[in-house]
């Protein structure tokens, strides 16, 4: 694929912030173009060099575009459809990165525009919003979903897959509606059930907060996405409403059971409920499977906020480590800011999980 390619972009929060910071890190050659719809973010993304030209609005610029990015929430998406629809050059890659595919494939085909639309999603991200949060690394080893339109030629697929690939995420096709029946499950149930809980605790809290004050681990680590944006979210539960209340549904129907089975005080069926689901839980992989399996990599707790990376960086230098890559991350699985450390070699990473531990530091190995 050829290097200096251009990408335009159509919003720049956190996903296209970080899609954005993915294209310039891996093609510094390729230009990159935006529109938003706040001279803030423009004028931010322009000083951290994520852009190279700002729009307020969708323009005859995106007409030079390769490929173009919708990254609006999923309703907003779908609205720009027939505004840039005058701009799309015959070999350009129309993508959106919404949570929901089928309501803007059927958009886009009503509209005409199944030549160039590849729906995507990239299965990284977290509760946070704004390009202040993007980075260039959020879709690293993530699954990236394509969506290609009935009929799209088959080499925008494979350019689309190449692009994915070489931003060090994970290209999955799927089909939309079978997209949309997954992520249901996995996701969007999950951030109404988080969103519940954390409302159920608000309303049925003690008078003094109790509830509140001693909120530990395990409810805070299956509560952190009901911080997402509530505008987001509106949006994707709208437009996946038949797939999410199907499996609300079998979930609700779960919980019925276990309700059962509590006031039977059925032991071994309880039991049965928390095996099945540890099993099955621990047989999922924490890192995405893929050509990327290779990374040699650490996450670990930050001690010193100022000092923290030269500490860390010469314990390692001083029994020989060499480091391949080292930064502050704000990952969708730690709850604060960790540090990342990449190793060339298993070896050294080895050496490095056992240093740091004995220096007390505490590592997460994933
Ligand atoms: N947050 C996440 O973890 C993930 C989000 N997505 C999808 O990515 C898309 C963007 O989400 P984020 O980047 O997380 O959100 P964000 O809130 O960080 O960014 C959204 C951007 O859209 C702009 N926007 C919102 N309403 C607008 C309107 N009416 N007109 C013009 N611009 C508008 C905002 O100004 C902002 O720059 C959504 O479609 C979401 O479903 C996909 C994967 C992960
Ligand atoms: O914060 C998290 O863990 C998420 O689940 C982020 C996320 C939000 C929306 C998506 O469509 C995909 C991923």
């Amino acid at each position: 694929m050829n290097t200096d390619f251009t990408a335009g972009f159509v919003a720049l929060g956190l996903i296209g912030g970080s899609i954005a910071r993915a294209i310039k890190h891996f093609y510094p050659d390729a230009t990159v173009l935006a529109c938003a719809r706040r001279r803030e973010t423009l004028d931010y993304a322009l000083k951290e060099h994520i852009i190279d030209e700002a729009y307020d609005d969708i323009c005859e610029a995106f007409s030079r575009c390769d490929f173009i990015f919708l990254c609006a929430p999923v309703e907003v998406n779908i609205a720009s459809l027939p505004k840039i629809k005058p701009f799309l050059k015959t070999d350009c890659i129309l993508t959106d990165v919404g949570s929901t595919k089928t309501d803007i494939h059927e958009r886009a085909a009503a509209l005409g525009l199944s030549d160039w639309f590849i729906g995507g999603h990239p299965m990284a991200g977290s509760e946070k919003t704004g390009i202040e949060h993007s980075q260039w690394a959020l879709i690293e080893n993530a699954y990236y979903i394509l969506t290609p339109s009935a009929g799209i030629a088959p080499e925008k697929v494979t350019r689309y897959t190449k692009l994915v690939s070489s931003l060090n995420a994970l290209p999955l096709v799927l089909d939309c509606k079978e997209h949309d029946y997954v992520t249901a499950a996995i996701s969007h149930l999950p951030h109404i059930i988080a969103a519940t809980l954390v409302n159920l605790v608000h309303d049925e809290d003690t008078p003094n907060e109790t509830m509140r004050t001693v909120a530990a681990g395990g409810f805070k680590d299956i509560t952190r996405i009901a911080s997402s944006s509530p505008d987001m979210w509106e949006q994707i539960c709208t437009t996946n409403a038949g797939n999410i209340v199907s499996v609300l549904d079998a979930y609700t129907e779960s919980l019925q059971k276990v309700r059962a089975q509590l006031l039977a005080k059925d032991s071994s069926a309880i039991h049965s409920l928390f095996e099945r689901s540890r099993d099955y839980r621990n047989s999922f992989s924490d890192r995405s499977s893929g050509p990327l399996k290779k990374v040699y990599m650490l996450y670990c707790d930050m001690v010193d906020e100022a000092g923290g990376i030269a500490t860390l960086a010469t314990i390692l230098a001083s029994s020989g480590i060499s480091l391949r890559n080292i930064g502050i991350v704000h990952n969708r699985e730690f709850e604060e800011a960790v540090l990342r450390v990449e190793f060339y070699d298993e070896e050294s990473l080895k050496k490095s999980v056992e240093l740091l531990r004995r220096y007390r530091y505490t590592v997460y190995e994933r």
